[in-house]
């Protein structure tokens, strides 16, 4: 199973935290990440983490085609809801088909680890325990 992890600027912090807080977890899913996060997971976590472009460059894009495609089967999103973003339409895509496909979305860390539960749960279902 296949997690996208994102996060804006503001909220890279916190994702990295969240990572940290869930490592043992998130180790058993393949890692998607925008180009920034992704770098930052791989440095401060150890995560073995695929990245894509930066999200202003074309990552959420990216990320959203996984989507799509039903290869990714959740994203945590941490967006920044105070801040104008140049690539305001790519995230609300990304937001868009996230719901055409029906996939686990979390945007702030208090969903995060709900979602996260959520897909271990499958997980586990489907490999048995972990
Ligand atoms: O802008 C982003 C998501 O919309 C995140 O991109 P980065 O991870 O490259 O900072």
């Amino acid at each position: 199973m296949r997690i996208a992890l994102i996060a804006h600027d503001e909220k890279k912090a916190d994702l990295i935290e969240f990572a940290k807080n869930r490592r043992d977890d998130l180790d058993h899913f393949e890692l998607i990440a925008t180009g920034t996060t992704g770098q930052r997971l791989i440095d401060e976590t150890g995560l073995d983490v695929e990245r894509m472009q930066s999200g202003p460059l074309g990552g959420d894009m990216q990320i959203g085609a996984r989507v799509a495609e039903e290869t990714c089967d959740g994203v945590v999103f941490l967006r920044d809801p105070l801040t104008a973003q140049p690539h305001e339409p790519d995230i609300t895509a990304l937001l868009r088909i996230c719901d055409v496909h029906n996939i686990p979305l979390a945007t702030n860390l208090a969903s995060a680890d709900a979602v996260l539960d959520e897909l271990v749960f499958e997980l586990e279902g489907e490999d048995g325990k972990f």
